[in-house]
């Protein structure tokens, strides 16, 4: 049915949010001509589907709503190029009952889908690695997505040209990740993300380096911001990104507590802004019952 509703539609792609693996040969023939992408949060589920040459998208949020997770794993697919930002896609959910692929989506993405790229972050041409700034980037993006706890959260994300940039640096207060090794202070490691989220509700900046080592958080900017112009609104945490990125190598990002937008400056200007999914894609609650037992 998806596939016949995807060619009917158009659509660049069907998408599967499983949570048990599927006969993937079945799959291969249901959708011959058709472009196939494999979410999960299950490692196992993605081996299988990638050995059988199913393009997969990694998902990492098992407790979160379907609804979010349908969204991280188009976000994931955009940033990854597996889907142009103009695609439409069908997805496949369970969206009743769990484990069982009951529902059905026909999602378009729109131009204005608030999520760069890796092409997008390649026009930066910056001595900073793109690995390290797409980290830097998508870990900025789900604080300003989620907050923490209910609440908004904003902060500031200095990276590369670290030493240049301590320099203009001097702690607010206690820096929480002073003393750590530098193994417990990777970027990559998603245990550190998930607390560099905790720590970014305390005033201050991340510093991290071009290889992705967190140096120094908590910490306030100072930077000379002449002939720097900004767009109005924009507070001092802007300023400070601005005028960090103006006055060093690094890349600055910023994410704004009012609304969650991401910016990205460089060279004091903002060279790339994203808007929070979650504003940009509403999803329709169905307008049905569950079906019956059949
Ligand atoms: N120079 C700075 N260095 C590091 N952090 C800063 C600096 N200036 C401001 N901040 C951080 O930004 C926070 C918000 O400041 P402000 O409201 O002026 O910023 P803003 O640019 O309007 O950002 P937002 O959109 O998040 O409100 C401060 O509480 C502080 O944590």
């Amino acid at each position: 049915m998806a596939a016949r509703l995807a060619e009917s539609e158009e659509a660049d792609a069907l998408l599967f949010l499983l949570e048990k693996p599927l006969d993937w040969e079945k799959l291969h023939a249901a959708t011959e001509n058709l472009s196939v992408l494999v979410a999960s949060d299950d490692a196992v589920i993605l081996g299988s589907a990638a050995k059988a040459e199913f393009s997969t998208v990694p998902l990492n949020m098992p407790d979160s709503p379907v609804y979010d997770q349908l969204a991280q794993a188009l976000l994931e697919s955009v940033a990854d190029d597996l889907l142009s930002p103009g695609s439409s896609v069908v997805a496949l959910y369970s969206g009743f009952e769990a484990g069982v692929l009951d529902s059905l989506s026909v999602v378009r993405l729109d131009e204005h889908l608030g999520r760069l790229t890796v092409r997008d972050l390649r026009k930066l041409e910056t001595r900073v690695p793109l690995d390290t700034l797409k980290t830097a980037v998508d870990l900025a993006v789900e604080i300003g997505r989620e907050g923490r706890e209910g609440k908004p959260v904003g902060t500031l994300f200095v990276v590369g040209d670290h030493k240049k940039v301590l320099e203009h640096c001097h702690p607010l207060g206690f820096d929480p990740v002073k003393g750590y090794v530098l193994a417990e202070r990777r970027l990559e490691d998603s245990k550190v993300r998930e607390a560099l989220k905790e720590v970014a509700q305390l005033d201050g900046a991340f510093v991290i380096s071009a290889k992705g080592n967190v140096t120094a958080s908590a910490q306030h900017i100072s930077a000379p911001a002449a002939d720097i112009t900004l767009s109005k609104g924009l507070g001092t945490r802007h300023w400070a990104a601005a005028a960090i990125s103006r006055a060093t190598a690094a890349v600055a990002i910023t994410v704004s507590e009012s609304n969650g937008t991401v910016r990205v400056f460089q060279n004091g200007q903002v060279m790339l802004r994203i808007e929070p999914f979650r504003r940009a894609m509403k999803w329709k609650d169905f307008e049905l019952d569950p079906p019956g037992g059949e």
